[in-house]
């Protein structure tokens, strides 16, 4: 059988090791998809640079859209990333009756709704298991896996840039800015890399994870990002010291009242399994009302593990390319008809235990006006330390860890501890789960 022909846009980190790992494994995965996958053509911005694959037998351009408008090509690799470009390139490719494999993010959870709209006119696949988790065939495992169950609610550690600089200042005390350098050097991070630290990249996922799991549209407008970037260094010790680490974790739950989308730095108890991921691995808990929770870990970033995706999606490609469109799996898990558009809450109305820090003057009375505070605002107090004033300072940081309680309560009560005279500064608030 003659080999299927891919034309790979961008040779970049993912780019590049796709390419490695396909010809490496090349006969590997012709034993398992049936034919010979060959990358015959790839573009590059500059064809002349050094790069970590070898383009041997491919042909390279720096057109783009030659690649797409081949009549030679049937897989279209979209690694290039951003939105503009990449969503013009992939809808051309669909045009074009050729199927699409693509990592990015960004594209399918902005114009995911509209991509597999056209797809499914054209009865081609696209396919986006690296845009999740890197390696993790997490998108496989929720829309094929656990297709029995109805998704109660998923938590994951889903951006391994993040969780690399989390890891590296816990453990080493190292800098962020410098952490982040280095994650850039591997090929971690973002062409722009507040998309990791701002908690942009994890929301992209939390939405394409939500979708699969609920059966929703794509919506990344309605989810509640926080990044990584106010987190301190007290914060992290005073949470182990109570029992937790801080994790950057993105949240999707069903609840009778709507749908929780959320991204946010979190502590969860220690004796967790997903609160010892490490470094640049991924984690995502998915809990069905048959399995229960269920735990998949693997590498989130990185040239091979997100090549492994890739390639994995490419052999589903080849396998399924001449089944009837009809009998493929969904692209969102569900049939494109019975997506249901569900309510999301507001952040307002999202349920979470909180850990508080404050500053206020070692002085009677101050604790009490600040459980007042909680109090009057239905807020029960878990846990509370309050630790020695420091050297030549009359304040005192005073560490509370809250029960869950709505945001909207807990936002008014921290105006008003904010205004007390006796505190000082801001409150630094983190949400807690304790993922039981
Ligand atoms: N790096 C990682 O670990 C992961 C990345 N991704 C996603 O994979 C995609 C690619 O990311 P990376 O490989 O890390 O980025 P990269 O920056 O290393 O590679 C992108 C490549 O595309 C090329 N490019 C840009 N515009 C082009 C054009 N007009 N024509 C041809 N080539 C062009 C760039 O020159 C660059 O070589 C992004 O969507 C990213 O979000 C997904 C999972 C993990
Ligand atoms: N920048 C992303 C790359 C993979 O999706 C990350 O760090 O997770
Ligand atoms: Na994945």
């Amino acid at each position: 059988m003659k080999p299927v022909k891919v034309g790979v846009l961008g040779l970049g980190t993912v780019g590049g090791g796709t390419v490695n790992v396909l010809k490496r494994n090349a006969e590997e995965i012709a034993r398992r998809a049936g034919r010979e996958i060959l990358v015959s053509r790839a573009s590059a911005r500059n064809l002349t640079q050094q790069r970590i694959c070898d383009t041997q037998g491919m042909s390279l351009t720096a057109d783009p859209f030659e690649i797409v408008n081949d009549p030679d090509i049937d897989v279209v690799v979209e690694l290039i990333g951003g939105y503009d470009l990449a969503k013009q390139l992939v809808l051309t490719a669909i045009a074009n009756g050729k199927h699409v494999v693509t990592a990015n993010k960004a594209l399918i959870a902005l114009h995911g709704n509209e991509i597999f709209a056209e797809a499914g006119k054209k009865g081609v696949m696209v396919m986006f298991e690296a845009a999740v988790a890197g390696g993790i065939p997490i998108i496989k495992a929720i829309r094929e896996g656990l297709s029995g169950n109805r998704i109660k609610w998923l938590a994951g550690i889903i951006n391994g840039t993040g969780n690399f600089i989390l890891t590296e200042m816990r453990d080493k005390g190292r800098d962020f800015a410098d952490v982040l350098a280095e994650a850039q050097a591997l090929g971690y991070a973002e062409a722009d890399p507040t998309f990791d630290v701002e908690g942009i990249d994890a929301g992209h996922k939390l939405t394409i994870l939500a979708s699969i799991a609920f059966g929703i549209p794509l919506q990344f407008d309605k989810v509640f990002t926080e990044g990584i970037t106010q987190i301190t260094r007290a914060d992290v010790e005073y949470a182990e010291e109570l029992g937790y680490r801080i994790k950057h974790l993105g949240v999707a739950r069903h609840t009778e009242q709507g749908i929780e989308l959320r991204v946010h730095p979190t502590l969860i108890p220690k004796r967790r399994l997903i609160a010892n991921v490490d470094g640049v691995m991924n984690a995502v808990l998915v809990c069905g009302d048959a399995v229960g929770p269920t735990l998949y870990y693997g590498a989130g970033a990185g040239a091979e593990p997100t090549a492994s995706a890739v390639v994995a999606d490419l052999v589903d490609v080849v396998r399924a390319m001449t089944s009837d469109p009809e009998n493929r799996v969904p692209h969102l898990a569900f049939q494109a008809n019975a997506i249901v558009d569900m309510p999301v809450l507001s952040a307002d109305d999202i349920k979470t235990a909180y850990y508080l820090r404050l500053t206020a003057e070692d002085k009677p009375g101050v604790l009490a006006d600040v459980t007042r505070i909680l109090a009057a605002h239905q807020i029960s107090i878990e846990a509370l330390i309050q630790k020695e004033p420091l050297a030549g300072e009359s304040s005192v940081p005073i560490i509370m860890l809250t029960q869950q309680t709505l945001e909207k309560e807990m936002n008014a009560a921290i105006a008003e501890i904010e205004a007390l005279a006796t505190v000082t500064g801001k409150v630094a608030r983190i949400r807690l789960e304790t993922l039981g």
